[in-house]
């Protein structure tokens, strides 16, 4: 094994993972371009993006399974960068594929990655119990990998990652295939993890899955991270994603494109569409400026007859955030 020279622990504070400007180019595609984010030590972090937005070349390199071209990552305050070796040893990876060990029963791959990782005798004996019991794969331990479901092979890949007891877990779209009550379980098993110190950063294309489990966000597409904070305040610095409906009326005065072109003219007014007598936009405003808007309308002569104001959910946020652009 190569032993590494530690070139010092990175302070930051308590992040316990952080990247710092962080590069990954293919040619001309920007797979990680200027990504920066820290996760505190006991926290979960959902790194949500379409297909193609970065997250997995992001996770690799955090996992040292590559490197970036320009930018450093930490794990545990060790540089991916100079000191790889350090990093492993503090990191358990879920990939979003599993490996490829059909034949070998469950207690069998878990040994075979304990032994991997150094650990020995009645140490490693009491690792692999845990981690059986943990993961809820003591039932199966004497089942060749090849028989099991789709649920059960994700525990022993999480079981897997998690062998060597780990201060970071880094899981890429672990939930992806997985039935409702299969994801529940996993949410409540990182959940658990974090509460035991573990830190752990975890990806999908969905929002709303993540958003329960985490303790913060970061939204990625092209390589570039949109938004990050929590799930309240990446909804707050959206506050333009409230959906406003108005109904108005027909007259001889005015027609409805114009009530749509003296909306389109207000600067908090934005996607504005007209179906029929309702106009729907999002509204960078307050319930102040949504009744000015109102009184404005009507002192114009038009006939509001109905006016509904929706915030727009987790979903919609992600969609406004992100253009749905691919690369
Ligand atoms: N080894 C590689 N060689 C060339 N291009 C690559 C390589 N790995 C990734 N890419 C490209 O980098 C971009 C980001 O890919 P990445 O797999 O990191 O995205 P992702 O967010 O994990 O997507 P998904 O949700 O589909 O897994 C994509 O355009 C991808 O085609």
């Amino acid at each position: 094994m190569i032993q590494a020279t530690p070139t010092g622990v990175h302070e930051s504070g308590d992040a316990c993972i952080e990247l710092r400007r962080l590069h990954r180019f293919f040619g001309k595609t920007k797979a990680v371009n200027d990504i920066s984010f820290s996760v505190a030590r006991g926290h979960v972090y959902g790194y949500i993006g379409p297909n193609g937005a970065g997250k997995t070349t992001s996770m690799r390199i955090l996992a040292t399974l590559d490197l970036p071209s320009y930018g450093d990552a930490y794990v545990d305050g060790f540089s991916v960068v100079n000191d790889p070796e350090l990093v492993r040893g503090r990191l358990g990876f879920m990939p979003d594929s599993f490996g490829t060990y059909r034949d070998v029963n469950c207690q069998e791959y878990l040994d075979f990655f304990a032994r991997a990782y150094g650990l020995i005798g009645r140490q490693r004996k009491q690792r692999l119990d845990w981690v059986l019991d943990f993961t809820g794969t003591q039932g199966m331990a004497e089942k060749p990998i090849r028989g099991l479901s789709k649920g059960m092979k994700q525990r022993l890949c999480l079981g897997r990652a998690l062998i060597h007891d780990p201060a970071v877990m880094i899981l890429d779209e672990p939930a992806a295939g997985l039935d409702p009550r299969a994801r529940i379980q996993l949410r409540q098993m990182i959940r658990e993890l974090a509460d035991q110190g573990k830190t752990v950063l975890i990806s999908s294309h969905i929002l709303t899955e993540l958003a329960e489990m985490c303790d913060s966000v970061g939204i990625i597409e092209q390589g570039k991270l949109l938004a990050t904070g929590s799930v309240e305040e990446i909804e707050r610095q959206q506050a333009h994603t409230r959906e406003l409906v108005i109904r108005i009326l027909a007259n001889e005065d005015h027609s409805e494109v114009s009530v749509a072109d003296v909306l389109r003219n207000r600067p908090e007014v934005d996607n504005l569409v007209v179906d029929g007598e309702l106009i729907r936009f999002a509204f960078a405003g307050d319930v102040q400026d949504q009744a000015a808007l109102v009184a404005m309308l009507v002192n114009q002569g038009f006939q509001v007859a109905e006016v509904t104001s929706r915030k727009k959910s987790l979903e919609d946020v992600f969609l406004h955030v992100t253009e749905g652009l691919v690369q």
